[in-house]
């Protein structure tokens, strides 16, 4: 059975649920976080492409282990981006905390840059 991360907001009485998704559904989305996933790397750390199964694909944030960031700052960031879930922004599908791994799993998007699709060179 899945576990949520549910996260509230007092303010507007909603709330949020992620999924918690499994570190071995990760490392099977991932291959193992092959170098061949490797989408770029941000602040966070790297950035994989993974296939969950049924098909779909995710970018899997991978928090440096040398960043510094315990488990209660990487909560407090799965809930402020809770907060930040909009329509036309990417949507965070779970995340994944498995001893000093902490993971953010997104909607994939197609590699276009920005610029491609505000000056329609796409
Ligand atoms: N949802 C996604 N789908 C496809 N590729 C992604 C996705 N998220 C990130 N990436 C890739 O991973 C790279 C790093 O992303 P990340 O968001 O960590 O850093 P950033 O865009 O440089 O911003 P910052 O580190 O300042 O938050 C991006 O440049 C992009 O190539």
């Amino acid at each position: 059975m899945r576990e949520y991360f549910s996260t509230s907001d007092e303010l507007e009485g909603k709330s949020t649920e992620f999924p918690f998704i499994s570190y071995k559904e990760i490392l099977s989305a991932t291959n193992f976080f092959a170098d061949s996933n490797l989408l770029g790397r941000g602040d966070f750390g790297k950035v994989y492409k993974g296939t969950m199964e049924g098909g779909y694909e995710v970018a899997v944030k991978r928090l440096s282990q040398g960043s510094g960031q315990g488990i209660v700052e990487f909560k407090n960031e799965v809930v402020l981006i809770a907060k930040l879930q909009h329509k036309n922004l990417v949507r965070l599908h779970g995340c994944c905390i498995q001893e000093d791994e902490k993971l953010l799993i997104y909607e994939y998007l197609p590699n276009k840059s920005l610029d491609a699709f505000l000056f329609g060179t796409f």
